[in-house]
């Protein structure tokens, strides 16, 4: 399993290596966070990332789930929840869908993409090791409210190669996280067609690709800015659950 998911990765990621791809959407993609539809996360998905949290580099993509109730955009605070003393950042490169599909073939993944977005993995890191150790899903720890910050749409033709761009988030002025989508182990064409083996995928949902290194605690007022590259960049601040 291992060697054929590798060597299919190899195959079709040079498929998409600069080529300038069709757009997909039949909709307006511009509001997508309020079509309530699907957040579908992976995790684990760079090697440095999954060290530091003392987990094994996977062989398979690490799926779970966040409601639409997680979203939160700019001018709001996200929250952190009464249950957890250590809520961390994680910066992702969010994939947005612009066409369904089931069964997509990587070669043709690209022509699902209707656009990206810069996401917050917001994670009650306490909650989620509790989690782990009792063999629990991680809903409190990854789904509550706020737990997914997000930004406006990025037209898909403003990131040509969503295997190369840089993602990143300061913390009050201080660069905390800093990765290049080249080092994701499952490129993004793979996980549009693996996850749609397994979930049908509609216009408006979105695919989290994982958190490069650095992921820590945030503060009760603290002040999270993220950007890909210089092509968005977004602001958070950080309050308790009332
Ligand atoms: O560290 C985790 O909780 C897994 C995850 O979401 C990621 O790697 O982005
Ligand atoms: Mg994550």
């Amino acid at each position: 399993m291992q060697e054929t998911i590798q060597e299919t990765i190899q195959e079709t990621s040079a498929l998409t290596q600069g080529q300038l791809l069709p757009m997909a959407s039949s909709r307006n993609l511009n509001r997508f966070w309020e079509w309530g539809r699907k957040i579908i996360c992976v995790g684990r998905n760079y090697a440095e990332h999954a060290k530091e949290l003392k987990n094994a580099v996977p062989t398979e993509p690490v799926l779970f789930l966040k409601p639409p109730s997680a979203y939160v955009r700019e001018g709001s605070p996200v929250l952190i929840p009464y249950y957890s003393n250590n809520l961390h950042h994680e910066v992702e490169l969010g994939v947005v869908i612009g066409k369904p599909g089931k069964n997509i073939e990587q070669s043709r993944a690209m022509e699902h993409v209707g656009g990206y977005a810069l996401c917050l993995d917001m994670t009650a890191r306490d909650t989620q090791d509790k989690c782990k150790n009792k063999g629990l899903p991680w809903t409190l720890a990854k789904a509550f409210d706020t737990s997914c910050p997000i930004s406006d749409l990025v037209p898909k033709e403003q990131i040509r190669d969503p295997g190369d761009v840089k993602i990143w988030l300061k913390v009050n002025g201080s660069l905390r996280q800093e990765g290049s989508t080249s080092s994701m182990i499952f490129p993004v064409p793979f996980l549009i067609s693996y996850i749609s083996k397994i979930i049908s995928l509609e216009e408006g949902d979105l695919i989290l690709t994982g958190t490069p290194a650095g992921v820590a605690s945030v503060q009760e007022h603290d002040e999270m800015l993220a950007g890909i590259d210089h092509i968005i960049s977004m602001k958070f601040k950080v309050e308790k659950q009332s």
